[in-house]
């Protein structure tokens, strides 16, 4: 006997031999056994309370969803978690898997093996949710290498990982499937079906071989024979020592006695925890009796759910006489519930008498995966570029739009950049227009970029496979080659259609201002997006904004010109700079324009007076270009400080 086995037996011992007013108490020693093993993990809560937070202030009083419940899982136990709608279910096995919205405040003890849980649950929980989101456009096997990376890190050589898929494949079915994508952002072509999905979330949570697997709802919408195949795979899963607790609506009969427990809950209050039969006698004492013929999970839901309830002795029926909160009463006096009770007081007396044990295992599950920053985020962009890759159709649609209407511009100007006063005109027109065309489309376009992905991020970030620096970076420089192509190519087509100044450093300073603008400008618009909830709220903010942008330009009004209490507004911008940098690059140095046909005095005779004109400075090249760089950086550091807000609210 191990001393931790030695430990749990005397705990045992001593507890049903102390547990006052107990009597008869017994716990199976399968369960002792169980418990004790050395690589086993049990959970359980007491006098759990959660009650959702006021959402205002002077709200009234919030009831508590789950209202002062106790229980265990066991090591290796397919258990089902029942109840009728809104009984508390996906609250209970949130919060056991330490996986609870921010918006409830939870009250009693939650222990794994007599530790408190926290976030090493991430590393030895999976959880699958009631509405899986996987990504689009990629494969199974894609999606299951992306998981295996994120998820076990390099410590796992890639053959291994290799070798871990191609047996989580076959295990799940899911072989004939593996070149499949997921879903489609475009509708065509051929994706998996619901069941296949979920045997997907499944098999995703297999990779980490979990100790706990919390499963909410995961047969709904599938068809009696696919049901069955989870919930045998679930089933198998227990045997190599996974706890699993899924949450299921009604079982087929044959289903419902595959679960080694079952936990009833009603009104946020257990109305059982024990076998499948356990519980069909249990209500049978009770005078709750299934009828013939019915399905048992139907019944057990029933009598959970009605306020009233047909009850029988003998051949007697009477109606009304035995609710759920009756239910609920004769379970917390019932033998079921005491020894629910004395497993609990097992663990947590181990606690007390092993904590030189129990610090060895808190320490190796709070051991954090072997996880390289850089490597957890070269997957990512892995699979943003993967995507942007499968839906190319937008992206062509972007580069041909763009390309027409670096055409269409290039050709208007193509006579009318000179060196005469109407060149000028032309000239700061254009300039005008290679801004803003770089600044306001690439800006509308961010603001779907986030909004888009949020919800899978969110679930992402929970799991916790990554932070939300590593996903910022990752969607941002996945997007950075396109959007130099694009931009590159925009302004080539602009810089020889229209003739500009045909030297090195105007080509290159045009190229790498425009560059600049084209990133300020979706550093801005991802700021935008994570600031509002809504696309939509987003873009009625934009629009004022736009307006900054524009008037900040130093096209229409001179800055200094406007009142001194608005002279911050172009240090949100980047018009003006990036205009005043563009124009440098054509002006600078030029000796002469021609004034024919003008009046001496208003005619601006060279470069220098082209700039001043504008207000603008040759010796402010570098601040620009500074003033750029730093607006880019600030941009996207607001953008992502408040995304880890955003999700640290949801
Ligand atoms: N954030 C929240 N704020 C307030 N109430 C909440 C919140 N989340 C859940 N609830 C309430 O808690 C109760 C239990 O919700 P829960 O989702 O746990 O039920 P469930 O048993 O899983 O239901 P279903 O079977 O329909 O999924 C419901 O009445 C729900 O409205």
């Amino acid at each position: 006997m191990s001393a931790r086995e030695a430990v749990v037996s005397t705990a045992v011992c001593c507890t049903v031999d102390n547990l006052d007013g107990m009597p008869g108490v017994t716990v199976a020693q399968h369960e002792v056994a169980a418990a004790a093993a050395d690589d086993d993990v049990t959970l359980i809560w007491q006098n759990l309370t959660i009650t959702p937070i006021r959402s205002k202030p002077g709200a009234g009083e919030q009831h508590p969803v789950l209202n002062d419940i106790s229980g265990t899982l066991q090591p290796g136990t397919l258990v089902a978690l029942m109840g009728p709608s809104g009984a508390g279910k996906t609250t209970l096995m949130s919060a056991l898997a330490y996986r609870m919205s921010d918006k409830m405040t939870i009250a009693g003890d939650i222990r794994v093996n007599g530790c408190p849980i926290g976030p090493y649950m991430y590393n030895i929980s999976g959880y699958i949710y009631q509405d899986e989101l996987l990504p689009d456009s990629i494969t199974v096997q894609e999606h299951l290498q992306l998981m295996a990376n994120l998820k076990l890190g390099k410590s796992v050589t890639a053959e291994r990982k290799r070798a871990m898929i191609a047996h989580i494949l076959s295990r799940t079915g899911l072989e004939r499937c593996a070149n499949t994508k997921i879903a489609d952002a475009t509708g065509i072509g051929k994706t998996l079906s619901g069941g296949e999905k979920k045997r997907l979330a499944f098999a995703v949570e297999l990779l980490s071989k979990p100790k706990f697997l919390f499963c909410d709802e995961p047969t709904t919408g599938l068809d009696s024979y696919s049901a069955r195949q989870l919930v045998e795979m679930m089933k198998s899963l227990t045997r190599t020592g996974t706890t699993v607790l899924c949450s299921i609506h009604q079982p087929a009969e044959k289903l419902l006695y595959e679960f080694d427990s079952l936990i009833l809950l009603t009104g946020g209050r257990t109305g059982f925890i024990g076998a499948p039969s356990e519980a069909v006698q249990f209500l049978r004492l009770q005078g709750l009796e299934c009828e013939a013929g019915y399905n048992t999970a139907d019944f057990l839901l029933k009598v959970l759910s009605s306020t009233t309830t047909t009850t029988r002795k003998g051949n007697q029926f009477t109606t009304g006489a035995i609710g759920p909160k009756t239910i609920c009463n004769n379970y917390s006096a019932s033998e079921a519930a005491r020894r629910q009770e004395a497993l609990i007081s097992v663990e947590l007396y181990r606690t007390t008498v092993d904590s030189g044990g129990d610090e060895a295992f808190r320490r190796r599950l709070t051991e954090s995966r072997d996880r390289c920053w850089f490597y957890t985020l070269y997957w990512l962009m892995y699979r943003h570029v993967l995507q942007s890759h499968r839906n190319p159709n937008l992206q062509y649609f972007k580069i041909v739009q763009r390309i027409a209407i670096a055409v269409l511009v290039g050709l208007c100007f193509s006579d009318a950049i000179e060196l005469s006063q109407r060149g000028v005109q032309a000239m700061q027109g254009v300039i005008f227009l290679i801004v803003s065309e770089n600044t306001f489309l690439p800006m509308y376009a961010a603001l779907s970029l986030f909004p888009e992905r949020f919800p899978l991020f969110q679930r992402e970030k929970k799991a916790n496979l990554y932070s939300t620096a590593q996903f910022y970076i990752s969607t941002i420089m996945s997007m950075t080659p396109f959007v130099l192509l694009e931009t590159c190519a925009f302004i080539l087509i602009v810089y020889f259609l229209a003739n500009l100044r045909p030297t090195l450093l105007g080509l290159l300073v045009t190229v790498v201002v425009s560059v600049l603008v084209m990133n300020v400008s979706i550093a801005c618009g991802c700021f935008f997006s994570v600031l509002f909830p809504t696309v939509a709220s987003a873009m009625s903010y934009l629009v004022p904004f736009d307006y900054i942008l524009m008037i900040t330009s130093g096209i229409f009004i001179k800055i200094w010109s406007m009142p001194t209490y608005l002279q911050w507004m172009p240090f949100i911008s980047w018009m003006m700079f990036a205009s005043e940098a563009i124009s440098i690059a054509q002006w600078d140095g030029v000796k002469s324009i021609e004034c024919s046909n003008i009046i001496p005095s208003v005619c601006l005779h060279n470069g220098e007076q082209v700039l001043d004109q504008y207000s603008f400075s040759r010796q402010h090249l570098r601040t620009d270009l500074v003033v750029l760089v730093g607006q880019y950086f600030i941009y996207h550091l607001m953008a992502m400080l408040c995304l880890a807000r955003r999700v640290s609210r949801n």
